[in-house]
């Protein structure tokens, strides 16, 4: 057996030609554009890179773009005050707080400090309060984009059998739940997990979110499961996965490749959550 390839640049290039066409009609309706504030901190070279892409795309989709960045020394103050200035702001709908953020920060108090209605990463206390319960929010973008993209395969998610392996706040724990919502029978593996291989075989869906460069192998994955790969992991060979893609296309009835999988679908869900928060503050349901 071959997979088939999940083309997640194929998916993400086609959901931005909707949203563009979305942005067009609300920007006609408002005489507005939703606008998006990306805000790096420090020097990384791959989140500079992420943010970029970020803003190049929310431009051609027809957004207003607010960036800010600030230095590797900017102190909790700093941010905070810039997160408070750009909160007030009405031309800003989504605020984006791009991570890691450098260790001398406290990530949660930080990002908790975006209000829930421009939270377009979804990743707030708040939204993943909204989300555990089920009530209507702003969604994290990685598990959108994962969940997007079984959906294009048209796998069938109710009553599947789907293991997550990972459980951070960013991929992890907001995809079991996404999952669950869609009456998907989920297990979260992660480090602790005893005898992974004997849980993810059990998977009709393996999604992988561990971090750990090509940890999932052929052993690990039942014949026919579709595997999601959310590694994203700069080798000396290139880009690779959580995934080994050649041991496991063999056993796969459908796969995501690194790069080309998850990763463009992170960026396209942003683009669409910002058009959301926009459409939640100018339209907002009674
Ligand atoms: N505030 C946030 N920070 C981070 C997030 C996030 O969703 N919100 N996710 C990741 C990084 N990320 C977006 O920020 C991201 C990662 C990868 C890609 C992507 O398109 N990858 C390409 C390869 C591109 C390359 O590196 O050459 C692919 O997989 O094909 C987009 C966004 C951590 N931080």
């Amino acid at each position: 057996m071959t997979a088939a390839i999940i083309d997640g640049k194929a998916v993400a290039a086609r959901t931005n030609e909707e949203t563009a066409q979305a942005v067009a009609e609300f920007t006609d309706r408002t005489g507005t554009r939703p606008g998006l504030a990306t805000i790096l901190v420090g020097d990384d070279a791959a989140s500079a890179v992420y943010v970029e892409s970020k803003r190049r795309t929310s431009v051609r989709l027809g957004m207003a773009d607010f960036h800010r960045h600030l230095p590797s020394t900017a102190s909790r103050d700093d941010v905070a005050r810039l997160l408070d200035e750009l909160a007030s702001d009405d031309a800003v709908s989504g605020i984006l707080l791009q991570l890691p953020l450098p260790e001398s920060l406290d990530t949660t108090g930080l990002v908790d400090l975006i209000p829930p209605s421009k939270d377009v990463d979804g990743l707030t206390t708040a939204s993943a309060g909204l989300l555990a319960r089920g009530l209507p929010g702003l969604r994290p973008c990685t598990p959108l984009g994962a969940v997007e993209l079984l959906d294009s395969s048209e796998v069938t998610l109710s009553g599947s059998r789907v293991v997550v392996v990972g459980r951070s706040e960013l991929v992890g724990r907001p995809l079991a739940q996404l999952l669950l919502q869609r009456d998907a029978t989920v297990t979260t593996a992660h480090s602790r997990t005893q005898d992974l291989p004997a849980v993810t075989r059990d998977a009709d869906v393996l999604v992988v979110a561990a971090g750990v460069p090509g940890l999932i192998g052929a052993e690990h994955v039942k014949k026919g499961a579709v595997v999601i790969d959310v590694g994203i992991h700069r080798t000396e060979t290139g880009l690779a996965g959580d995934v080994r893609f050649d041991e496991v296309v063999g056993v796969a009835s459908a796969i995501t490749p690194v790069p080309g999988g998850v990763g463009p679908m992170t960026i396209a869900m942003l683009m669409r959550n910002t058009l959301t928060a926009a459409i939640m503050v100018s339209e907002p349901q009674q």
